[in-house]
């Protein structure tokens, strides 16, 4: 009841629109009731009495009314489709608004392709049944009444008759729709998990081809297809039930009829007319007790969909403003943390009393082996995640204070992996701010020694780049981003220096590009390459979550403690690759 309750919420802007297509629809429909009804006249008075005028009349009526029917058809057709598209984009981008709000954990804990479903499959599912719902429920309810109506006026002992198998029919409906919402249920599921496969398989397309796994791949792609083959042929099979068992439920009526109405003519308790027309009536009637089981099975699967949908819009972010967080004023750039610690999950402790001074404008340096927790310390400062205890200041306030907004603002990040979007160099420059005029663009390509490379692609800056475009080379993608870092110019800055070697001459541009983006600004880098950091200010040596040292590259070799053995590591390593 509660998903019907907060359909309904999208639906209240449309509500006026609704009132005219249902009465479209109901216009509509009720031809299906006159025709009927014209037959009885005709077959008792006007051939009856060989009433020519009123037979004219009749013919005249009939063409009208078929004129009106199509006309209302429009309307309904027309409005129901409006109302149906227009409630399903505001749930798309409902759903796509809370997306854009959930914290990490959140996509951390999902699969994209389940996600993604959510957006494509379940709100697809809900606008089928939005509009062919309405539709059939509106219609063939109508249908239904009127036609019982004009049976209950013709002959009422006869109308009892046939409506004693109604109950048996709407009992047989009930218990196939709870059968119905659990199938359709398990189908959706099904579907999400092929998007998913699909979605994971295309985009580690080189991982699959580089193990030779595609055999592999096939498999449980064949699986995936397979179980969801098992779904839809179990929700194919209560539909295929379904039909024929209301059907012959509702013929054993008719024949029961056929037979009393047959006796009340001979008696002539009945005109041939009525009998006609009644039978007419019921077929009528037929129609809709059919279909309304299918509208039954179709609203059943549309809430399924609806409360995977809600789900999604109920699941609070993580990370979220404190009530009363203010915006942080322009910072300094002085970064701290206090004696933080951090797990993922529970139990698990990731970073254990991590204290960090960083002053405005110094570079600190985070080293350790892969695992140490060297991303997880960079992740806390733009608040991808909270610390579970002590906390994390800028220029002296705690960032849990301030809104999240105001604080990633002033952080820069320059990741691993550059992303691109598809779109001209420009735009994915222009990322870093939005209001940046096209000089300031040029300016940060320029600082960032990306406008040369820019420059000579075929179309400049208006080059399209990023999954559908020409493809960058993993030292341009970088200084791409270094572009957009500049562009944004915020105070403090997080670089997660890229593993994979650059040739020499790529290297130099992009090392010379990251010296003038950290010039003046506090900077955390997180170095897989010890040559890179020697000057950094302080550098912090981590081992499974921990600081186990710091101080300058000097510093710490004289210590000759773990830093000293990473870089003899490095260096013995650097020389074999000689
Ligand atoms: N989103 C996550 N959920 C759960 N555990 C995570 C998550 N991200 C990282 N971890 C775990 O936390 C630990 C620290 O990871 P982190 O990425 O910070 O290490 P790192 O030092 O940056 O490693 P690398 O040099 O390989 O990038 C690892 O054991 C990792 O498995």
């Amino acid at each position: 009841m509660n998903t019907y309750l907060r359909l309904l919420a999208f639906v209240r802007p449309y509500i006026p629109r609704l009132i005219l297509a249902v009465i479209c629809i109901m216009m509509a429909a009720s031809a299906n009731l006159y025709i009927p009804w014209i037959l009885k006249e005709v077959i008792d008075k006007v051939l009856a009495d060989k009433d020519l005028l009123t037979l004219n009349i009749i013919a005249g009526g009939i063409v009208v009314v078929f004129l009106l029917r199509g006309i209302f058809f429009y309307g309904q057709t027309y409005l129901m489709a409006y109302i149906g598209q227009r409630i399903i984009i505001d749930i798309r981008s409902a759903v796509y608004r809370h997306f854009q709000r959930l914290s990490l954990s959140y996509y951390e804990k999902r699969q994209t392709g389940t996600l993604m479903s959510y957006v494509t499959n379940d709100v697809a599912a809900l606008q089928n049944a939005l509009v062919d719902n309405v539709i059939d429920g509106v219609t063939e309810g109508m249908t239904l009444i009127g036609s019982l109506g004009a049976m209950f006026y013709i002959h009422w002992k006869l109308s009892l008759l046939t409506i004693i198998t109604l109950p048996l029919v709407a009992q047989t409906i009930n218990i196939f729709g709870k059968k119905l919402r659990t199938t359709s249920h398990v189908m959706q599921e099904r579907a999400a998990d092929i998007t998913s496969v699909l979605q994971e398989t295309i985009s580690a397309i080189r991982v699959i081809k580089s193990f030779v796994r595609e055999d592999h791949e096939i498999q449980r792609f064949e699986n995936e297809n397979y179980k969801n083959f098992r779904a839809q042929m179990k929700n194919a099979q209560l539909m295929a039930l379904l039909t024929p068992i209301v059907e012959f439920l509702s013929a054993v009526g008719v024949t029961l009829i056929i037979w009393y109405g047959g006796l009340e003519v001979i008696n002539g308790n009945l005109t041939a007319g009525s009998l006609i027309a009644f039978l007419m009536y019921v077929v009528n009637l037929s129609n809709p007790i059919k279909r309304l089981s299918r509208v039954y099975g179709g609203i059943q699967r549309s809430l399924a969909a609806a409360q995977r949908i809600f789900t999604v819009l109920d699941t609070e972010p993580e990370i979220q403003n404190m009530p009363g967080a203010v915006a942080l004023p322009a910072i300094r750039g002085e970064v701290a943390f206090h004696s933080v610690d951090f797990s993922y999950k529970t139990g698990e402790p990731t970073l254990q009393d991590i204290s960090i001074q960083a002053r405005p404008g110094q570079m600190v340096a985070i080293v350790g082996a892969s695992g140490a927790g060297k991303t997880t310390i960079a992740n806390l400062i733009p608040r991808f995640y909270d610390p579970c205890s002590g906390y994390i200041s800028i220029d002296g306030i705690d960032i849990k204070t301030v809104t999240v907004e105001s604080l990633r603002e002033q952080i820069g990040i320059v990741p691993q992996e550059t992303v691109l979007f598809n779109g001209s160099a420009y735009e994915n420059i222009r990322y870093g701010r939005l209001d940046a005029t096209r000089d300031e663009i040029i300016e940060a390509a320029k600082a960032a020694n990306a406008h040369q490379f820019i420059s000579r692609m075929p179309e400049g800056y208006e080059t399209q780049i990023g999954e559908r475009g020409s493809k960058l080379s993993g030292g341009q993608r970088q200084r791409i981003a270094i572009a957009r870092a500049i562009l944004k110019n915020p105070r403090v800055l997080i670089l997660d220096e890229a593993t994979s070697a650059l040739d020499t001459e790529s290297e130099k541009l992009v090392q010379e590009a990251l010296d003038k983006l950290m010039s003046g600004r506090t900077s955390f880098v997180i170095a897989h390459r010890l040559s890179t950091i020697k000057r950094a200010h302080v550098i912090l040596v981590m081992e499974k979550g921990r600081i186990v040292e710091q101080g300058t590259h000097e510093q710490l070799m004289a210590h000759g403690g773990a830093y000293y053995n990473l870089h003899q590591v490095q260096f013995s390593s650097n020389k074999a690759a000689r």
